[in-house]
């Protein structure tokens, strides 16, 4: 397509260099850029995109897109911000992909990833093609791309969406993350229903207040269809027994489904029962009523059950085969994910790495644990502070015993971190280990009869970053080695 089809769709610009090259691909990372390409100049956190400009010629760019007059000898399309310019373009360019597919946005502190998948899960039984967006991977028809961030660039996005057509995939459950949501990397893509999961404490480095953050997740309910054709009619998808609903509501024109447990509301869930490997529990939309027994325990689980099912009835599935896809599900990689090797007592390795999910998990085992509990715990570096000494308060009040370890430096002090948490450490016993794999090995090493030794923070991953350097290391694996090395 030529480069005038793009700009057709920038409202103001300028043109340095007027030209009219044809345009085989987009990039913003001009050591990606290939012959025929366009090239966003976008200015970052850490660089500046304008700084590769003429890299990114050399390398084959035929056109950029920019904030300033460049120094290049290609057409330079001079926008206010290059950033909202690549996402409408990026759209463009893929011919719109997401108005030719259902999706579902999810966002909120925590579950996302676990709602996105039981969304899939429900979809996928139902019969459609699906595809997932999120911390773990993006996915479709049973292709897993790797990812950089939970909720890609727009480029990226658009790329993934339009591949997704091209394979015959018709709904996407896709994580939208607070930082996506502020940075407009999701401009450009359109939403069919918005579901929204809690909020409490994170990232409060990023928004530095609540208010800033509760804000950032409104942004998907605001930008889901003003006005809408009854063909293609937008729905959000609200937990009422999270406070935070009632200012989402003042941020959507969508029609509302709401769900909770404690207050009333369109899908509720009652006679809720929880043990130690699931939940239980009836589900209630109007007249409707389905029994649900699913294999992934505690209460958090049940809200994750009910924002999907939520999403699931609004995309045409009936309680009844919701009710059989949640029974049927084998719940999601690294969280609540049990090690076993035949150890007389309990390994768990969880992704709570926020102080709500550290508590909710906690609060979860408690209600079921014969022995004592103890939890290896730590806090990412170059990521809020502010929440270490809760994390660490919280492992205190509701833990026997506490390892206080690394999770991903990144390229702050181990020490430091682990400093900050402990400026929260009150309650139970503790020790200070830096090295995360002695940490577990201790954990292991000590463990009592019916013990259960929670692993909290890394979940799924599969690797440890360590002053920016990227190590192999997966919790449940390092686990079940010190259970065979040090328990059989
Ligand atoms: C703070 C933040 O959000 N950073 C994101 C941001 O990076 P940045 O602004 O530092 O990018 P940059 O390195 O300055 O590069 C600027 C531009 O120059 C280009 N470049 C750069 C270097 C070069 O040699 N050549 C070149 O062309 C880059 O491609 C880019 O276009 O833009 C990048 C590209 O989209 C993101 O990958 C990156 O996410 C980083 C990895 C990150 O850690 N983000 C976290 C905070 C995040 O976004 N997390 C949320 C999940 C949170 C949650 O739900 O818990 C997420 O959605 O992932
Ligand atoms: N609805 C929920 N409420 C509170 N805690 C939850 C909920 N669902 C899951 N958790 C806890 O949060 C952890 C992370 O869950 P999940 O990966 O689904 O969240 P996420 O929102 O995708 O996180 P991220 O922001 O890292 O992408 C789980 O391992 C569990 O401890
Ligand atoms: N999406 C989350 C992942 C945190 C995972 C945890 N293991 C850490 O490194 O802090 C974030 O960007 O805050
Ligand atoms: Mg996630």
């Amino acid at each position: 397509m030529h480069l005038s089809k793009l700009t057709n769709h920038l409202p103001s610009f300028t043109i340095q260099n007027d030209a009219d090259p044809f345009i085989h691909s987009l990039h913003m990372d001009h050591r990606e850029v290939a012959a025929g390409s366009l090239f966003f100049c976008i200015k970052g956190y850490t660089v500046d995109g304008h700084d590769f400009a003429e890299k990114a010629v050399a390398n084959g760019a035929v056109a950029l897109v920019a904030e300033k007059e460049l120094d290049v000898s290609v057409p330079v399309v001079i926008v206010r911000s290059s950033k909202r310019a690549m996402a409408v373009m990026s759209s463009f360019f893929y011919d719109f992909p997401t108005a030719k597919l259902k999706l579902i946005g999810v966002t909120g502190t925590n579950g996302k990833t676990t709602t996105t998948h039981l969304i899939d899960k429900i979809l996928r039984d139902s019969g459609r093609k699906t595809g997932i967006i999120g911390t773990m991977y993006t996915k479709y028809l049973d292709k897993e791309i790797p990812v950089k961030n939970t909720t890609p660039e727009s480029l990226v996005l658009q790329q993934h969406f339009s591949k997704m057509v091209t394979e015959g995939v018709e709904t996407v459950a896709m994580e939208v993350s607070s930082h996506a949501l502020v940075q407009g990397r999701v401009h450009g893509t359109q939403f069919d229903i918005a579901v929204f999961t809690n909020l409490s404490q994170d990232h409060l480095d990023f928004h530095g207040t609540m208010e800033n953050y509760a804000q950032a997740k409104g942004l998907l309910f605001a930008q889901l269809g003003n006005g809408y054709h009854p063909a293609n009619q937008p729905f959000a998808v609200l937990n009422v027994d999270d406070n935070v609903h009632l200012q989402l509501e003042t941020m959507t024109a969508a029609p509302i489904l709401t769900y909770g447990i404690h207050r009333e509301a369109d899908m509720m869930a009652s006679d809720v029962q929880i043990d130690e490997r699931g939940a239980a529990f009836t589900m209630t939309l109007g007249e409707e009523h389905v029994r649900v027994t699913m294999p992934m325990t505690g209460m958090f689980s049940v809200y994750n059950a009910l924002a999907a099912s939520s999403a699931a009835y609004l995309s045409g599935v009936s309680l009844q085969a919701i009710a059989a896809s949640l029974s049927a599900t084998s719940g999601v990689s690294g969280r609540f994910e049990r090690v076993e090797v035949n150890q007389p007592f309990h390994v768990i390795v969880d992704y709570a790495h926020t102080p709500d999910s550290l508590e909710n998990v906690l609060r979860t085992i408690r209600e079921f644990a014969k022995g004592r509990i103890s939890v290896v715990v730590g806090c990412g570096g170059d990521r809020d502070k502010t929440k270490r000494p809760v994390m660490a308060s919280i492992a205190g009040k509701l833990a026997d015993y506490v390892y206080l370890t690394s999770d991903n430096p990144r390229s702050e002090d181990p020490l430091a971190i682990l400093q900050d948490m402990e400026q929260g450490m009150s309650g139970s016993d503790y020790k200070v280990i830096v090295d995360r794999k002695e940490a577990i090995y201790e954990a292991i090493r000590h463990a009592e009869t019916d013990e259960v030794v929670l692993i909290a923070g890394k979940g799924h991953e599969t690797y440890q970053t360590i002053g920016g350097v990227n190590h192999h290391f997966d919790d449940r694996l390092v686990a079940k080695e010190a259970v065979k090395e040090c328990r059989t």
